[in-house]
Formats: structure tokens, C-alpha cells, sequence
């Protein structure tokens, strides 16, 4: 395994998507619950919520891929504006602290890494700290080497106590090579059922925890947060014929994605099972092992909302090496050289690669049916 390619990017991936996933639960334990998350939140211009978790979890993967690979730009979803500003000394030391605190762990190490962390045994300073957030900063584009991060995925599902993913992925030429998602609340087996959202007993469920990783050209695998022992995964294989069997993934806020159309997506295809809502990339997850089938992402009103890149490189290899095909809804293949956002592309479809055409043709119906055939 390790002269295959990307194996030193695979490791180093899984080495910070589970460091990062440590950090996020533990953001959770101690902020959100306690003080549903006053004072822990920030509200970003798009009015999005962004907490301690999103900003200590992107400090923590960019520290750990500049270690390894100090040359490679990052396109991350955060920046660090917010926390310096002098009425935010209080949140910007909560993000310092548990970032050091990740990274002086020992979970998950690096196989590659050195016995001391190449960014040394002392705490980072708090200038340190913001300044590899900010590395995050890159403008994206078709070439050379860069890693799209999300370091939450689904902040909403994540402040509810629901589905969120820790999402990488490393980019060459604008192509995805290496993808990992960390999702700590799914279970690793989808037979032991999703845990109810906030429900203090369901999340401490021993069972929860997955890591995600595929490289391109060699398969999907996932594991548990705190082990090595992977299994590869798959989509379940669909035709025409066992089609109107398959379940639907979608996202919770409907103004991500339109479930309206969803659902007459379904009635064209005969599809009778209810669709499941979830929060995050974790739904690339689940149709990639087999949980779901298809993961629709229509988009809502004009269409003018450009998708972005970090929301979907990870989920987008898993799906492709576990069976599938990823397109928006004309069914063009999604375009990662673009810079920050898909903005060649609409919305987002996931399906096993011999239904992915069928599917189209009912989206690109049920859209004219709306008027919004021009999408
Ligand atoms: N109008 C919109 N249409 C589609 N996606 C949107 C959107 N506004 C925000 N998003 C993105 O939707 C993501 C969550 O997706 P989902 O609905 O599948 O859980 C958010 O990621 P973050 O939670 O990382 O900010 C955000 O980037
Ligand atoms: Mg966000
Ligand atoms: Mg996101
Ligand atoms: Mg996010």
C-alpha cells in the first residue's frame, strides 16, 4: 500500500480528518450542549453560523498538512477575520486552546510522521493559530496542487446534534486524487440506525465514528475514528428494473435543496420509499456504502447559487470509486478547476453509475415541468 500512489496524501488526510473530528466532538461535549452554543457561534455574513469547532478544526488540518506538505495551497471554507477582532478575544481563546490541545494528541498519528510533531512540542501562539486558518485562503483554479476543506460540514446539523462531516480533499490540476471525510455521529454499520439528533444517550453510542478515504483508481474504503481497520464500500448496484426500489438522500434545510422537486423527481421513477434528510456531506457517505441510493441536491429558486468546491470534492471521489457518477443536474461532470466555487455547474446528482442517466432524464423533466428547464 504505501508505494501506491497518493499514499502519503491518504495517510496524512486521515491522520487530520480524524484529529479534527476529535475536536469537533469535543466542541461539541463542552460548548454546545452546555450553552446551546451562545457565545460559542459566530454569524457570518451569509448568515450561516460558524463556531469554535469550525475555526479550531481548520486551524488543525491546515497545521497538519503544512507540516507535511508546506508548498500545497489550500482552499478552506473559514478565514480568521472574525476571530481577530478585539470583541472576539474570548471565542479566539477557546479556538486557540483546543487546537493545541488536538494537536498534542496522539490519536490517529501519522504513519509518516515523526516521532516529535513536526509542528513542535510547545502550544502554538494564538498568531500562529489564526495565521494557519488563513492559509486557508486560496482562490482555487485548474492547476497544481491544492486541498479543498471543509473543516464542518453542516455546521447546522452539527449545533443540532445531528450529522456533520469534517470534509478533505487534495486536488491536482483540478482534479480530485484523495478524499477524506470524517462523520462522527454515523454509525459505522447504517444497520444500527441513525442516532436521535441531541439526544445525549443516542450520541454516546459506541458505535459512532466513521472515517471515509478514497484515492482515485483505488476504491472506497471507511473505518472507525479510532482504528485502522478499513473495508472497502459500495453503492448498491441499480438498473432500469430495480430502479423504483432505490431511497433518496437529501439535505435537511430546504433551502439547500429543493425537496419539492425531489419528490416529483421520485413520482417519475416510481420511487416509493421516503426520502431520507440529513445534514453534511455524510449523505455522499451513505449512498456510497449503500444506505441510501441517490443523493439529489436540486437547486432552490433561480439557480443563481454557485455550489462550492469544499461542500462536494470529498463526497465526490467517494461516490465515483464506490460505483456512481456525480454530475449536476444536466448530468455534466462537476468542475473543481473553477476556483472557490462550481460555478459551471448546477446543483448536484449522485447515483449508481447504470441509473445516473435515467435519473437526469427525470431531473431535467421535473425541472421543466417548474419552468426552470433553462437551470
Ligand atoms: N442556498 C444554498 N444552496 C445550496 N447550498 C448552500 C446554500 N447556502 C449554504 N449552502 C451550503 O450548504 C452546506 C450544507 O449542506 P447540507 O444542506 O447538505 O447540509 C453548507 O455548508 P456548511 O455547513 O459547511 O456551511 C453551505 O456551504
Ligand atoms: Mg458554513
Ligand atoms: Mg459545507
Ligand atoms: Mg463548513
Amino acid at each position: 500500500m504505501s508505494s501506491a500512489p497518493y499514499a502519503l496524501e491518504r495517510a496524512v488526510a486521515i491522520s487530520a480528518v480524524a484529529r479534527a473530528s476529535s475536536v469537533t466532538a469535543r466542541v461539541f461535549r463542552l460548548l454546545v450542549t452546555k450553552s446551546s452554543a451562545a457565545g460559542a457561534t459566530v454569524t457570518k455574513s451569509d448568515a450561516s453560523p460558524v463556531t469554535v469547532g469550525d475555526y479550531a478544526a481548520q486551524a488543525v488540518v491546515n497545521i497538519v498538512l503544512g507540516a507535511h506538505f508546506p508548498d500545497d495551497k489550500i482552499v478552506g471554507e473559514e478565514d480568521a477575520a472574525e476571530l481577530r477582532k478585539p470583541e472576539s478575544a474570548a471565542l479566539r481563546e477557546q479556538v486557540v486552546q483546543l487546537a493545541n490541545e488536538a494537536l498534542s494528541g496522539s490519536e490517529q498519528e501519522c504513519p509518516a510522521q515523526d516521532s516529535a510533531n513536526k509542528w513542535g512540542a510547545e502550544p502554538l501562539s494564538e498568531e500562529k493559530i489564526l495565521a494557519a486558518i488563513d492559509r486557508g485562503n486560496h482562490e482555487g483554479g485548474a492547476t497544481g496542487r491544492m486541498w479543498a476543506l471543509d473543516p464542518i460540514d453542516g455546521t447546522k446539523g452539527f449545533l443540532r446534534g445531528g450529522q456533520y462531516a469534517v470534509c478533505l480533499a487534495l486536488l491536482v490540476d483540478g482534479k480530485v486524487q484523495v478524499g477524506a471525510m470524517g462523520c462522527p455521529n454515523l454509525p459505522l454499520d447504517p444497520k444500527d440506525g441513525l442516532p436521535k439528533e441531541g439526544d445525549a444517550q443516542s450520541m454516546d453510542r459506541k458505535d459512532l465514528g466513521a472515517i471515509f478515504v478514497a484515492v482515485k483508481g483505488q476504491g472506497a474504503r471507511q473505518r472507525p475514528m479510532s482504528s485502522d481497520k478499513e473495508e472497502p464500500i459500495q453503492m448498491r448496484a441499480l438498473n432500469a428494473d430495480s430502479l423504483n426500489t432505490a431511497s433518496f438522500c437529501e439535505s435537511v434545510e430546504a433551502g439547500h435543496s429543493s425537496h419539492g422537486t425531489n419528490k416529483r423527481i421520485a413520482e417519475l421513477l416510481n420511487i416509493s420509499a421516503p426520502s431520507v434528510r440529513m445534514d453534511s456531506q455524510a449523505k455522499y457517505a451513505s449512498v456510497a456504502r449503500g444506505d441510501g441510493d441517490v443523493y439529489l441536491r436540486l437547486p432552490v429558486g433561480d439557480g443563481s447559487y454557485q455550489e462550492k468546491i469544499w461542500d462536494h470534492a470529498s463526497g465526490y471521489l467517494l461516490v465515483h470509486e464506490a460505483g456512481g457518477i456525480v454530475s449536476d443536474c444536466r448530468g455534466r461532470d462537476l468542475d473543481f478547476g473553477q476556483g472557490r466555487t462550481l460555478r459551471n455547474n448546477r446543483g448536484v446528482i449522485a447515483a449508481p453509475k447504470d441509473v445516473h442517466a435515467e435519473v437526469i432524464r427525470a431531473v431535467g423533466k421535473a425541472l421543466q415541468e417548474e419552468g426552470r428547464g433553462n437551470l
